[in-house]
């Protein structure tokens, strides 16, 4: 009730009016024993706590000497937007930086009640025009809006405690929910420059195993609640997950997926653009709370995998492409004037990173996790290795289901038994799965997903041929030289004894000399 409150706010205002002109008069005061002003003192003050028993608390917009906008004013207009505008016939639309949509605020002396654990507390948007309307370079800032919070004094000790913590927290959680994702990349010149991340990836597109799937959920899940389990813990509240496998697989859609699960912004890391270890480590302190960053191809962004001589090698072997590629070119290029290095790296994960901040995950992608140093991706720094795989009957489904909007159909058997039988990735599965004109129905495209599967069976039946045929090959090779060799061997053991027989005895000597031609032929 409003009313009533307002009523004896007006009651105790004129009563505080009194208790004023008390405490302004001293020459009246002055001419009573100390006493009798006490107890005129503590009168009042009964007075005007019965008559106005409320505790009010003021939250201003903008604060300090810069006059910056209160992040508390934000938490609190975000919790009142969601839980009191309702209730408000007088609403105010703001645009707020980095907030999807226009938001909804309470207009100025709103006024609305809110209910805690049982108690109920008012809230009112104030707005404070100054005296002075001169002009200003801060236009915005001279009409000084607040919200005022009124509560019982009997409650000060759970609304100051708990109440205030409770419309913080949830304010601005409700504000991170409606704010603009970011997709952060760096370069050589600025450090992180942003666009809107906007990628459609959800984890009920997602083609995988629904077992696999669901323990990711899980895992992430418990990470963005683990807040207090980290701490109890002694961990920094971080996570490091490895997503590998073949091209193609779903890595880079996992990650998308997995930012839009948890609302984060993602910090898309190129290693190739970061200038030397000091450089990395300022990009990553830049930042923020609630994000992913993300470290793609770690195997070729730098010579991370401690496999420097054969990589080396291989750069030499591309030397010919890159004369023909300036792409290529361009990478190398950019490697040799790099000097990130594995231990820069790690001890950044380890050591400064863990210490700033938290609710952060980093996450690494490579095709070739075999390749990569076993340091880089131990427990504790990759927390959770995923494996991104060929596409598997149930993986197939889900994709039907999006792509086709079909639960099942008799060429499912067919495509089961395919998937079972040859290797293809999701993305080929995706591709065939799109149909190609509007003439093209759910059937068709099951066909031609079928057909493929068929010629990559055949494709990979004549490529294992070709192989068992090379290796055949390469033993029977194998096998001459080998056998060459010891004719060569008992070749020179002949003449070395058809030499000695020529000191000792001649018969031995040829007879010797002549098994071992024998043996070089056969
Ligand atoms: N598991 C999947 N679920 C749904 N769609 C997928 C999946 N895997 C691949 N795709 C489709 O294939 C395309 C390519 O996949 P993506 O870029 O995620 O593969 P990748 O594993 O990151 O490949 P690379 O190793 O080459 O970076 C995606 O845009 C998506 O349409
Ligand atoms: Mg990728």
């Amino acid at each position: 009730m409003l009313v009533p409150r307002e009523m004896l706010s007006n009651f105790g205002s004129a009563i505080g009016g009194l208790a004023v002109i008390w405490v302004m008069l001293p020459r009246w005061q002055q001419y009573l024993p100390p006493q009798i002003r006490d107890l005129v003192d503590r009168c009042i003050n009964k007075l005007v706590n019965l008559f106005y028993p409320y505790v009010v608390i003021v939250f201003s917009e903008f604060e300090g000497e810069r006059l910056a906008r209160s992040e508390t004013y934000l938490a609190i207009q975000s919790y009142l937007k969601e839980h009191a505008t309702l209730r408000v016939r007088r609403l105010k639309a703001e645009t707020v930086k980095d907030s999807q949509s226009p938001i909804f605020t309470m207009g100025d002396n709103e006024e609305v009640t809110d209910t805690f654990k049982g108690v109920k507390v008012w809230w009112a948007s104030r707005k404070k025009i100054p005296r002075n309307m001169s002009l200003s370079l801060h236009p915005m800032t001279e009409d000084r809006r607040f919200y005022r919070l009124a509560f019982h004094w009997r409650h000060r000790q759970l609304i100051m405690q708990s109440y205030v913590k409770h419309v913080l927290t949830e304010g601005k959680a409700i504000a991170h929910k409606n704010r603009l994702q970011k997709l952060y990349t760096n370069n050589p010149s600025k450090n992180w420059s942003h666009v809107a991340f906007e990628h459609p990836a959800n984890f009920e597109t997602l083609a995988m195993d629904p077992n696999k799937k669901r323990e990711i959920l899980n895992d992430l899940t418990k990470f963005r609640e683990g807040k207090e389990y980290y701490a109890k813990i002694g961990k920094p509240w971080k996570r490091g997950y490895l997503l590998y496998g073949p091209p193609g697989t779903g890595k880079s859609t996992m990650i998308a997926a997995m930012a839009n699960f948890l609302n984060y912004d993602v910090y898309d890391l190129e290693l190739t653009a970061v200038k030397d270890n000091t450089k990395l480590k300022k990009l990553l302190i830049e930042t923020s709370s609630k994000s992913i960053i993300v470290i793609e191809d770690i195997d070729c962004s730098l010579d991370l995998t401690g496999q420097r001589k054969k990589k080396e090698k291989d750069d030499d072997d591309d030397d010919q492409d890159e004369n023909d590629d300036p792409a290529k070119k361009m990478v190398k290029e950019e490697k040799a004037g790099s000097k990130v290095t594995l231990s820069g790296l790690l001890n950044f994960i380890d050591g400064i990173w863990s210490a700033c901040g938290g609710e952060r995950i980093i996450i690494f992608t490579t095709n070739h996790v075999d390749k990569l140093d076993p340091a880089l991706i131990r427990r504790g720094r990759m927390d959770k290795h995923i494996e991104m795989s060929y596409c598997c009957f149930e993986a197939f489904k889900v994709l039907a289901r999006n792509y086709l909007d079909i639960q099942d159909h008799l060429l499912f058997e067919t495509i089961s038994r395919l998937l079972d039988e040859t290797n293809m990735t999701p993305a080929d599965v995706t591709e065939n799965l799109m149909p190609k004109s509007d003439n093209e129905d759910a059937e068709t495209c099951l066909r031609n997903l079928i057909e493929a599967l068929e010629a990559a069976k055949k494709e990979a039946r004549k490529k294992k041929e070709k192989e068992s045929r090379a290796q055949a090959k390469e033993g029977r090779e194998k096998k001459v030289n080998g056998e060459e060799e010891e004719g060569k061997e008992s070749g020179t053991s002949a003449k070395e004894v058809k030499e000695n027989g020529d000191v000792g005895g001649g018969v031995a000597a040829k007879e010797v000399g002549e098994n071992g031609v024998c043996s070089c032929r056969r």
